[in-house]
C-alpha cells in the first residue's frame, strides 16, 4: 500500500510525509539474511516510533525523549570508532562481553553499555508487539488506552517503578480514539492498516525473539 500524503498530527515539518508503514519497513530491514539484527536499522525502526508518539502528543513527551535517548545512545557507539563492532546486536554483545564493558549486575563504570541500552528498548519491543496485535484485532469500539495499557501491564510494567507505571497510565488515557489513532497512522482505510499490521507483527516478533534468545543465551535479560 502507498502512503497517503495528508497529514493527521500538528503541522510541523518533521509530520510531513509520515507514514507509518514506512517505519515499520525498517524492523524488516534490521533483519539480516543470517537472521542477526542490524542496530542501524533497527534505531531507524524506533526513530520511527517516537516520530509517530510526538504527533500524539505534548503528554507523551517523557516516554519518547527517554526513548530518543536511548537512540542516541546506540547511535554514538556506531558512530565511534569501534563502530563496525556495533553492526548487529550478535556483533555487539560478542564486543562487549569479551572487553568487559557491560555492567553485569549493578552499574558500575558502564553504566550506558550498549548491552543494557538496547535491552530497555528491547524491552519495549515486546509492548510493541503486544498493543499491535490487540490492535489488529480490535473492534470498531475498541479503546486505544485500555489495549495499550493491557499490553503494558503484560510487558514494560515489571521493569518500571510505580511513578513510571502512574505516569504512563494517566498518559495512555490520552490517546485517541481507535478511528484517529488509525487517521494518525497515515496507512489509508482501517482494512488497510489492518492488513498492515498482520504484516508487521511477524516481523515485529521475529526480531524481538532473536534479540531474547541471544540474551537469555548470555545470561543479559536483568541487566541494571
Ligand atoms: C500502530 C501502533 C503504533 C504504536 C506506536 C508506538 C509508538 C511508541 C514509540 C515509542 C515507544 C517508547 C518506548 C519507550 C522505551 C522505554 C524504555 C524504558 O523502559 N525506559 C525506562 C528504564 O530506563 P533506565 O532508567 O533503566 O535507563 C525509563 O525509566 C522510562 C521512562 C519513560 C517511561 C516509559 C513508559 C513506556 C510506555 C511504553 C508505551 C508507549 C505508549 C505509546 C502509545 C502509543
Amino acid at each position: 500500500l502507498p502512503c497517503r500524503s495528508i497529514m493527521a498530527g500538528p503541522a510541523a515539518p518533521e509530520n510531513q510525509n509520515f507514514c507509518f508503514k514506512d517505519e515499520l519497513e525498517a524492523f524488516k530491514l534490521s533483519l539480516s539474511p543470517n537472521k542477526e539484527v542490524i542496530i542501524e536499522h533497527y534505531l531507524a525502526g524506533w526513530n520511527g516510533l517516537v516520530k509517530f508518539l510526538n504527533r500524539l502528543g505534548n503528554v507523551f513527551g517523557f516516554i519518547s525523549k527517554d526513548a530518543s535517548s536511548k537512540i542516541q545512545i546506540l547511535r554514538n557507539f556506531l558512530n565511534s570508532e569501534h563502530g563496525s563492532e556495533y553492526f548487529t546486536v550478535q556483533s555487539m554483545v560478542k564486543y562487549e562481553l569479551e572487553n568487559n564493558l557491560v555492567d553485569l549486575k549493578k552499574a558500575g563504570s558502564h553504566p550506558e553499555s550498549g548491552c543494557r541500552t538496547l535491552l530497555r528498548l528491547h524491552r519495549a519491543l515486546r509492548w510493541l508487539e503486544l498493543f499491535l496485535e490487540r490492535l489488529r484485532t480490535s473492534q470498531e469500539d475498541g479503546k486505544t488506552s485500555v489495549m495499550c495499557a493491557d499490553a503494558y501491564n503484560e510487558s514494560l510494567a515489571q521493569f518500571h517503578p510505580w511513578v513510571i507505571r502512574k505516569a504512563a497510565g494517566v498518559a495512555f488515557c490520552m490517546l485517541p480514539g481507535r478511528l484517529s489513532f488509525f487517521e494518525a497512522m497515515n496507512v489509508g482505510t482501517p482494512d488497510q492498516v489492518v492488513a498492515m499490521l498482520g504484516e508487521a507483527l511477524p516481523v515485529v516478533a521475529e526480531v524481538y525473539q532473536i534479540t531474547q534468545d541471544l540474551y537469555a543465551k548470555h545470561d543479559l535479560l536483568d541487566l541494571p
